[in-house]
This record gives structure tokens, sequence and C-alpha cells, in this order.
């Protein structure tokens, strides 16, 4: 009877919390967001909508077609969405109040990293510590790690591609995945600008490493694998906001998909666990090492940071995720749209062949980094399928402020797409249309402050010239060795959105230019 009474209770207090308590949230309406249309049924009254978008792995594209009729949208119970890309000064902008919102703390670990602290003044010491590291002078001195990579790519594709002349780009044995190799190239080269040793993928041709867990057990995973896993359960999840330690909770206790995901996901923690205890045995034998983990663990003058250790696994943790995943995907779409407009390749390999030497295997950055072509098709791909297409969720400041020209009131979690500011076509006409000419000149001036691929204002990318230097030395290099072909023409590119975007694998076929 007793055991009754406690079911009949759990069941009410359940009812209350999970359906009443929001419908009456929803009709009460304090905030006054009922105004906006709603991203579906229900959509104002739990973020379960939002969720099932994100599981889909289809939201931002869902949105970008939702936002070609409503301007402003209420994708949740507390949540705005927005597609007009003049809203993105008011939201990300220098100037704007609003900070970044409770996700972020959500998928903090034990200690905040620069990209998922909230607290301004925190940011703010976190970026000086770390803009020295990241800083564009620094560029020259890794622009040889990068360059090794580049290189050590050249040999694998070498191997694997006929040498001769009369060789056809139809032949099967020439078939690479240009996803896997992009990602391999990334990994290695930010595991060496960032920890002065690559992970070795390129020449393993895999990305096997180790993980290691906190009492220095150790287990050979799957880079790509562990991380893609953890950012895929996440980002379904987290949107739940109140909910999510429960979910996560829960989800690791039963049999369900997402016990498997963040059990793999794991091994990503163990890999940065791994590599950071490595380095800092380097660093506490003495050795000053020209890499951003000396920039982390010292200033210039050579004053020690005094960083505890897990803040320095969380920044080492950032930038092995956020500086290989996003580069690859973009090195992988870039190379894709290039195959998919042979004109454009042809002006662009005019472009880079007028500065490279007919022998030159990996072009240096200088050669290449001011080639207006080159990078407006950089630009051109990263606007038409930016590889980290999410709406970046920023919370208005308690007093409220005004987006759009209308007053939003305070702790309201207002965001913009990248994928969806990049289609409006009152900035970018045409906007499916993948013409790298529209980035040239003046006109492509005035589009600047409406590309949001790496964000924009306080809070916008540090790595972004680093990524720069990947992508322009990556791609001059590789069409000016080779003729490339997707191997399948008229498959689309499989894409699956996490809060990256995560394309599949990309078959394309490769040859030595004629005569080299
Ligand atoms: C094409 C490549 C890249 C893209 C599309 C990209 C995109 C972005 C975006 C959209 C943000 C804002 C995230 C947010 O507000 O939640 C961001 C921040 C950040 N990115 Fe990147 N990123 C790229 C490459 C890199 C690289 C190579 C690194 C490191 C080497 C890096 C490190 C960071 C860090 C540390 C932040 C946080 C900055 C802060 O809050 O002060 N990113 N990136």
């Amino acid at each position: 009877m007793y055991g009754a009474l406690v079911i009949g209770l759990a069941a009410s207090l359940l009812f209350t919390r999970l359906i009443f308590y929001p419908i009456v949230i929803y009709f009460v309406d304090r905030k006054g967001l009922r105004r906006y249309p709603a991203m579906s049924f229900l959509a104002g009254v739990t973020n379960i909508p939002y969720m099932i978008q994100s599981a889909r792995g289809t939201r931002s594209k869902r949105l970008s077609e939702l936002h070609k009729k409503q301007p402003v949208l209420r994708v949740g119970p507390n949540s705005l969405s927005y597609g007009d890309a003049r809203a993105i000064k008011d939201i990300y902008g220098h100037s704007t109040k609003c900070i970044k919102d409770d996700m972020y703390d959500l998928l903090s670990g034990s200690h905040f990293n620069l990209a998922d602290v909230i607290d301004k003044k925190e940011h703010q010491r976190k970026r000086k510590i770390l803009s020295s590291a990241y800083a564009l002078k620094n560029l020259e001195d890794w622009e040889f790690k990068v360059i090794d990579k580049v290189t050590k790519m050249c040999n694998q594709f070498d191997q694997r591609c006929s040498t001769t002349k009369e060789s056809s780009l139809n032949a099967d044995a020439n078939v690479i995945d240009w996803r896997a190799w992009s990602n391999f190239f990334t990994m290695d080269a930010i595991a060496d600008i960032g920890l002065n040793f690559p992970l070795g993928f390129l020449e393993q041709g895999d990305d096997i490493t180790i993980s290691e867990s906190l009492d220095g057990t150790t287990r050979l995973v799957s880079y790509r694998e562990c991380l893609h896993s953890q950012i895929t359960a996440q980002s379904h999840l987290v949107w739940s906001y109140g909910w999510y330690s429960s979910l996560v909770k829960w989800s690791r206790r039963l049999p369900t998909r997402y016990r498997k995901l963040f059990s793999v996901g794991e091994g990503f923690d163990g890999i940065v666990i791994h590599q950071v205890r490595k380095r800092l045995r380097q660093y506490q034998k003495g050795e000053k090492l020209d890499d951003f983990f000396q920039a982390l663990m010292e200033a210039k003058d050579g004053s020690p940071n005094h960083l505890p250790f897990g803040e320095i696994v969380a920044e080492i943790s950032i930038m092995l995720n956020a500086g290989s995943l996003s580069t690859a995907v973009a090195i992988n779409n870039v190379m894709y749209m290039l195959l998919k407009h042979p004109d454009v390749l042809a002006r662009l390999r005019d472009e880079v062949d007028a500065v490279a030497d007919n022998d030159e295997v990996s072009i240096a950055y200088d050669k290449v980094k001011d080639l207006p072509y080159l990078r407006a098709c950089l630009d051109e791909s990263l606007r038409i399928l930016p590889p980290t297409p999410f709406n970046l969720p920023r919370k208005t400041p308690s007093e409220g402020c005004e987006i759009l020209g209308q007053w939003v009131p305070g702790s309201t979690t207002v965001s913009m797409s990248s994928y969806v500011a990049h289609r409006d076509p009152n900035v970018f006409p045409d906007p499916e249309v993948f013409r790298p000419e529209r980035w040239l000149g003046e006109a492509g001036k005035q589009l600047q402050p409406y590309f949001i691929t790496f964000s924009a204002g306080a809070r916008g990318c540090i790595g972004r010239n680093i990524s720069y230097l990947e992508q322009t030395t990556i791609i001059a290099s590789i069409i000016h060795r080779y003729d490339l072909a997707l191997a399948n023409p008229e498959a689309p590119q499989a894409s699956y959105e996490h809060l990256n975007m995560n394309p599949g694998p990309l078959p394309v076929r490769v040859r030595l230019r004629g005569g080299k």
C-alpha cells in the first residue's frame, strides 16, 4: 500500500515538473516570448523539439528553412534564434552585453577553458595568457611544423597514386579518403604546434593513439571516434539545460546509445591526459620547447603562469579539439567544392602555379598567403558550409537588451547559426551558389561583418590564423601537385551536424600532375 502511494506521489511530481509547470509558465508568459513564432508545436513549452532536431543532425538546415519566413523564432521556452544577419552585431559583436549562456557551463569539465568560460573577467585573464601562444608572430615560427605535415601527406599520396603520365584518374588503386587524410593532417599539425610532438597519424595512415586514465592505465583508441562520440552525445542532450546532468547520469547507467557514446568519448579525455603528462615531464626537466604548451606555462619574460594541472588539461583539450576538428572539416569541404566546380579549380590552380616552382612539394606560406582567389575559395566554402554551424547560445544581461531594434528581456538565450546567417539573401545574393568571386575586392570586404564562421567579437575564434595557415598551405600544395577527381561524382557529401558539421568519407582519386 505504501509502495503504491510512493509511486503515485512520484508520478504526480514528475507530471507537475515535466508537463503542468512548463504549460503554466508558457501561458503566464512573464517575458512576453509568446509573441515570437515557435520553431514547432511545443517549442515554447519544452526544449524537446530542439533536442529532436539536434539528434537528427540537420538542425541548422531546418532552421535555415524556417528563417526564410521568420527573422526570429522561439526555439525553446527561453530561447530565440535569429535569421537576420544584422543581429550578429547585437548578439556577438564587441559591444554586446550578452554573455555565453549556461550551455557552456554544463559542458565544461573540472576547470573552464578559454572557450567555455563564461565570466567576462575570467575570460579576459585567460585570453591574455593565451593570446601570446596564438599570436600571429608565432605563426612564422610554427609554419615549418605545418609544412612538414604537408610533405608527409604528399609522401603518402605519392605512394598511393600512380606516377605514370598515362595513368587514368579512373584507376581504383588511386582512391584515398580525403576526409580522413585532412583530419590526420590537422591532428598531427596541432599536436606539433601545441605540444611539440606530432601524433604520427600521417605516417601511420590511421588515428590510433594512446589514451591514459587518471590512474595511469593506458589503452589504444581512435582519436576521431572518441572525439565525435563525445560531441554527438553532448550535442543531443545539452539542450535540456537543467536536466542535462541527470540525463547524463542516467544515460550512463541504462543500456542506451548514450552510454556507449559517453564511454567511447572518455577516450578523448584520456588522450589529452596522456599528452599533457608526457609534455609536462619534459617541461619539469627544464626543456624549453618552442610550442603552445611553453607559452601556456610561462609569460614571454619567463615568469610562470602558475596554472593548476586541471586548467592546463582544459586548455590543451580545447586546443586539440577545436584545433583539429573544424579545420579538417574546412579542408574537406573546400576540396569537395573545388572538385564540384572545375572552372573554379582551374582558375585557382593558375593562381597557385604562377607563384610556385614546378617541382615544389610543400609551398611556403609566404608565397600563397596573400593569393586573393585562394582566400576567396576558402572563405566561400567556409560561408556555404561553416564547420561550426550550431546556434552559439548567448544570454541577455539581467536588465535585458535590444536585438534588431527590439527589446529582449533579461536572461533570455539568443543565438544565430552561421549556416543561417550566411544564407541571408540580402547580404549574400544566391546564397546556395558557390561563387568565390563574391569575396574579391571592395565588395568582398563589405561582407566581412556578416561572415561568422569563426564567430565575432571578444569570443571570436582565437585559432583562426592557425587554421588559415593550415588550409592555405595544404590546399595550394595539393592542387599544385596532383590531379584530383571525386570517386563518386554524383553522390552528395553526407554530413551529420553535432556541434560541428561532421562530413562522412570523401573518396577522391589522385594522380601526379602530368610531367612530374
Ligand atoms: C576552420 C576552423 C575553425 C573554425 C570554423 C572555428 C570556429 C570557432 C567558433 C565559431 C568559435 C566560437 C565558439 C563559441 O562561441 O562557442 C571558436 C572559438 C575558439 N576557437 Fe576556433 N575555429 C576554428 C579553428 C580553430 C583552431 C585551429 C583553434 C586552435 C588552435 C581554435 C581554437 C578556438 C578557441 C580556443 C576558441 C575560444 C575563444 C574564446 O572564447 O576566446 N579554433 N572557434
